[in-house]
């Protein structure tokens, strides 16, 4: 039998990556009210309480409403600057040396507030943040609910950004909702995006079907599959993930919160594991959903009496599939490997 809290205590502090937080997914009530008091945005709950009441979820689009009204009251580049400063204070106390960061630009330039605010506001935190050694890359993401039109546009209009900064975009991806909008919608922005020489990564198989899973690979040649849970519907499938060590980003607080399993004793996160599924751990929207990743890693370690090799495999998993060269990668590990080592 395990010693759950001491494993939960060295995990907590062990190095690891995150790659699948939703930059607009950190933002916290507080700071929701404090910046809609400063920008004069309306919004819906009268206090920070009613708000947080609200966070009574039944599926990803009861989330995807509440998440789309509290990026509003996001204006100025000072904004951006500010919630991207607090996810990363939050990323350094929970051992993440690496985060990619997924943003929604469509939820920002649909407002009127362009590449030019949020994008200088996210990379002076980005830039301090490596001050504080954790390395951060972006990742741009469309809105799947939104035609393939805006998704085109929105990648053009990037385009101009960031052929002046590429350092700071590392790939695209996918996300809103899942459901009636398949990843076939976005094929000729992908293959855009590789072009450009872009990574790609897609939501996939966090409510929807597994063939949206089997798209995601074959159509948007997506390099991680964010989520990616129901992937246990298909033998054939596992297989294949297990075969290419395609790596799942799970989010298990999100997954509850969001009711695709009823509680976290129910995961299927160590089915995958035994299948040799590539899986890693992440907090997806960390204000919305209980926490961030510390909190993910702890939640099913309780839940699930995960062991210790367990819990090695999954932070190797992070700092394997993040998309950094290979001395970087071998670096990271050995650290991983070597804090191991050395805590009890
Ligand atoms: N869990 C999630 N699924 C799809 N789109 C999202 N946007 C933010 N969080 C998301
Ligand atoms: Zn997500």
């Amino acid at each position: 039998m395990q010693n759950t809290p001491s494993l939960i205590e060295k995990v907590s502090r062990a190095p690891k990556a995150e790659l699948h937080v939703h930059i607009e997914g950190t933002l916290e009530p507080e700071l929701i009210f404090k910046l809609a008091q400063r920008n004069n945005v309306p919004l819906a709950w009268p206090t920070v309480d009613d708000l947080r009441l609200a966070y009574q979820f039944t599926s990803l689009q009861s989330f995807l409403d509440i998440y789309y009204a509290g990026t509003s009251v996001l204006q100025t580049e000072d904004d951006f600057y500010e919630m991207t400063s607090a996810y990363l204070d939050n990323a350094c106390q929970n051992g993440v040396i690496h985060a990619e960061i997924f943003f929604d630009p469509q939820s920002h330039t649909s407002r009127g507030i362009g590449f030019d605010v949020f994008i200088p506001g996210m990379i002076r935190a980005l830039e301090n943040a490596r001050e504080k050694g954790i390395s951060t890359q972006l990742i741009m993401c469309f809105l799947r609910h939104l035609p393939e039109s805006d998704a085109l546009k929105t990648f053009a209009d990037s385009r101009e950004w960031f052929s002046r900064h590429p350092e700071w975009l590392t790939g695209v991806g996918l996300d809103s909702s899942e459901n009636g909008n398949p990843p076939e919608k976005f094929a000729r922005v992908f293959a855009r995006a590789k072009a450009a020489g872009l990574r790609r990564v897609a939501h996939a198989g966090e409510e929807g079907p597994v063939e949206y899973i089997w798209q995601a690979l074959q159509l948007l040649d997506s390099e991680r599959i964010d989520h990616g849970v129901r992937s246990l519907d298909d033998p054939d499938l596992i297989a294949h993930l297990s075969d290419t060590q395609m790596p799942l980003t799970v989010c298990p607080l999100s997954n509850v919160k969001l009711r695709v399993f009823d509680t976290m004793a129910d995961h299927n996160l160590r089915e995958l594991l035994q299948a040799g599924v590539n899986v890693t751990i992440n907090s997806d929207d960390p204000a919305y959903f209980g926490g961030h990743v510390n909190a993910n890693y702890e939640s099913v370690i309780d839940a699930l009496q995960l062991t210790e090799s367990e819990c090695y495999t999954l932070l190797e998993n992070s700092l394997m599939s993040a998309f950094v060269d290979t001395p970087t990668r071998e670096q990271m590990v050995a650290r991983l490997n070597d804090f191991w080592q050395k805590t009890h």
